[in-house]
């Protein structure tokens, strides 16, 4: 699990480590890390061009250059502003042999340490314009702590940032590393840890990740499991117009943890369900948890019946368009950035700039789990509590993809999932299937479903099913 804290917690973690520390054993702590990476990271021939801004995240980058120039790395080094540079790295650098420059050139390497989590987003003057030259000439670059100019807290980009290859951050990660746009300019993320961990609260938000697989052991049937305490999924979704939104939608249920997968529909789509997927079983019936809306039908009395049937229940696409005024925390539901802009009454490009916020007064407003997909899915409860989905592909983009991931969650929940892991572990395992099946370059939805099945089983690996 990867954990991502506010800056107000980091800087009372760092409070706290620095009596224990000092201020100078948590910047060399870091600076360590961080040449570390870069020693890995570029070919030891090239010329890596340190950016350093004028408080400790140029710090930080100062001394990390000291330390590459002394094992025999050619380090270039531009300062923002000469009179504000970290004084004790400064002089470590000039004195490690480092050359300083007044501004980028043809570097092909960039350490990115202008600003971390003191930063206010948005870059101006000459910050902007070296993020400017970062975009337009594409070099590999290494972010200290987060990319220069993204909201640390929250991931909005307002402005220009500097667009990152490798983030090394340091003592947990940052809500803007994991979240919209900041995430998409941190790239990879590294986590060093320079002694604050043991001080820091609650994080902020969290991200699942494909080695968490023993959390979830007790999905794993045992000798003893028969169908019915798999779980039963209901599912009520596709329309005479959208019929394969039914078929994908199952074909994710199939491939989830329930031991049976109901279809509830108009008569010929519940034959042509069959037909393709013969273990289906058509009709109302007991289920532990019911799938509503994927391609379905405008109409209110699914969502209705639904939710009068005592079990965990997930609103998707057309059924997000008749939701009562407060629901209940064990429903989940999954718009899109425009689906949650309708439901707020708010424009998409809001949604997409400052996902989170919107995710969470949709929670609190209906009381139920969010799921908002996106580059980076976010999963929040009513109560706040926020996992971030880090798997996936662009290739994901494409129809259906949203309908798998219904009937997949649905699946978990049918399990005994609760809304938020649920929509967490599908989320993340969704996107791992879409990564895999990206290897061969484009697909379309079925093939998610398609590799669902042994992507949750090498997830749940060591714990195989008896
Ligand atoms: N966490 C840890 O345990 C450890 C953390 N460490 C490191 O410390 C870093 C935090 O350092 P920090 O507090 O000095 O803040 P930092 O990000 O360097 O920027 C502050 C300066 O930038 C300026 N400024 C800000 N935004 C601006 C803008 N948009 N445009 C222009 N100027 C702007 C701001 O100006 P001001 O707001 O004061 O006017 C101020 O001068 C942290 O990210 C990590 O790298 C490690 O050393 C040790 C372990
Ligand atoms: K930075």
């Amino acid at each position: 699990m990867l954990s991502a804290y506010r800056v107000e917690q980091i800087r009372a973690a760092e409070e706290s480590a620095a009596r224990v520390h000092g201020w100078d054993g948590l910047m060399q702590a870091a600076a360590a890390a961080l040449a570390d990476v870069v020693a890995l990271r570029v070919p030891s021939d090239a010329t890596t061009l340190v950016l350093v801004g004028p408080g400790n995240n140029g710090g930080d980058a100062l001394f990390a250059a000291a330390r590459l120039s002394d094992r025999g790395h050619r380090v270039d080094i531009a300062l923002l502003d000469h009179a504000k540079a970290h004084e004790a790295g400064l002089a470590a650098a000039r004195h490690a042999g480092a050359r300083f420059v007044e501004a980028p050139s043809d570097q092909r390497y960039v350490v990115d340490g202008l600003f971390g989590i003191g930063a206010r987003p948005g870059l101006e003057g000459r910050a902007a314009q070296w993020a400017d030259w970062v975009r337009d000439e594409r070099p590999y670059v290494i972010a200290v702590d987060t990319p220069s100019g993204i909201g640390v807290d929250d991931g909005t980009v307002p402005g220009t940032a500097v667009d990152a290859d490798v983030t090394v951050t340091f003592g947990g990660a940052k809500p803007g590393l994991l979240i919209g746009r900041g995430a998409l300019a941190s790239g990879e993320l590294v986590v060093c840890g320079v002694g604050i961990a043991e001080h820091l609260s609650d994080p902020a938000c969290e991200a699942l990740e494909l080695g968490d697989g023993a959390r979830f052991a007790h999905l794993v049937p045992g000798p003893e499991s028969h169908k019915y305490s798999r779980g039963v999924v209901g599912i009520e979704a596709g329309s005479p117009e959208y019929a394969g939104a039914a078929h994908l939608c199952v074909a994710g249920a199939q491939a989830g943890t329930a031991g049976m997968v109901r279809f509830v529909g108009q008569r010929e789509l519940c034959d042509r369900v069959v037909d393709r997927a013969p273990e289906v079983v058509a009709g109302r019936g007991h289920v532990q948890a019911w799938v509503v809306g994927p391609g379905g039908i405008d109409d209110p009395e699914p969502v209705r019946a639904a939710l009068d049937d005592d079990v965990p229940v997930l609103l998707d696409a057309t059924a997000l368009t008749h939701l009562p005024p407060r629901l209940r925390p064990d429903v989940l539901l999954t718009p899109h950035a425009g689906e949650l802009a309708r439901m707020l009454e708010v424009e998409r490009v809001e949604v997409e700039a400052d996902p989170w916020p919107h995710a969470r007064t949709a929670a609190r407003r209906w009381d139920a789990t969010v799921l908002l997909k996106g580059p980076r899915t976010l999963v929040v409860a009513p109560d706040g509590r926020t996992m971030v989905n880090t798997s996936g592909t662009s290739w994901l983009a494409t129809a259906g993809a949203g309908d798998v991931l219904a009937g997949f969650a649905g699946s978990l929940l049918s399990s005994g999932l609760d809304t938020l892991s649920a929509g967490a572990l599908a989320a993340l395992l969704h996107g791992a299937a879409a990564e895999r099946a990206a290897l061969a370059g484009p697909f379309p939805a079925h093939h998610i479903a398609e590799l669902l099945p042994s992507v949750l089983g090498d997830f749940l690996v060591p714990t195989v099913a008896r």
